[in-house]
């Protein structure tokens, strides 16, 4: 059953609502911004309307099965580590777009939600505020760079394991939370890697 299960979670990961709503629209969002075929750039395509619909349904392929998956069974805490890292996988590495994907932010949110009744995803959501928050005063402007962003993602993915060592959470939610970090970096590795004197 957890094949099955797993296999179910990363197709829900692996549909790429915020690509897909662009080309109804008839915008191809992986030629905007940094070409992620996320909700970023179906925002700055299309306007925050349209931008807003593709954070809710990227949101929600992560967190519609994880709920209904923790709702409907007695699965054991290890037994989660695979369901709850196959929508971030599906996502990330897309046989839609064959195997390369988003960077997995939005999905990655809706785990977190289902995961730990919200708390994991809305510290990482005030991580994340906190780390933009402070770039920015140290820059001295408004909007950050798609790097500097991807950086942010990571930086504050691997904060967010204060968060679950201060809460006392079970080892396997570290094991996912490990997952996401890797997964984060390798998406995001452009933006790690890309030397600072180019984005300042
Ligand atoms: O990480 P993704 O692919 O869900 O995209 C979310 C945002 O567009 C990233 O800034």
């Amino acid at each position: 059953m957890i094949i099955l299960l797993t296999v179910l979670c990363f197709f829900c990961g692996s549909l790429m609502f915020s690509y897909w709503v662009g080309l109804m629209i008839h915008k191809n969002i992986r030629t905007i911004g940094d070409g992620n075929p996320g909700a970023a750039n179906l925002w700055k395509s299309a306007g925050y309307k349209f931008g807003l619909l593709g954070v809710v349904l990227d949101f929600l392929k992560g967190y519609i099965p994880l709920f209904f998956i923790l709702s409907a069974t007695n699965l054991t805490n290890y037994q989660l580590i695979p369901l709850a890292l196959a929508p971030i996988f599906g996502h990330a590495f897309s046989p839609f777009l064959k195997c390369n994907g988003g960077k997995s932010l939005a999905v990655s949110f809706g785990v977190w939600s289902a995961l730990t009744d919200w708390r994991g995803a809305l510290a990482y959501a005030i991580i994340l505020a906190l780390l933009s928050l402070l770039l920015q005063l140290m820059k001295r402007r408004k909007s950050l760079t798609s790097e500097e962003d991807g950086r942010n993602t990571v930086i504050g993915m691997l904060l967010l394991v204060l968060f679950f060592i201060y809460g006392n959470y079970p080892n396997f939610i570290f094991w996912i939370w490990f997952g996401n970090l890797l997964i984060l970096i390798y998406k995001n590795k452009q933006s790690l890697f890309a030397s600072t004197s180019q984005n300042s």
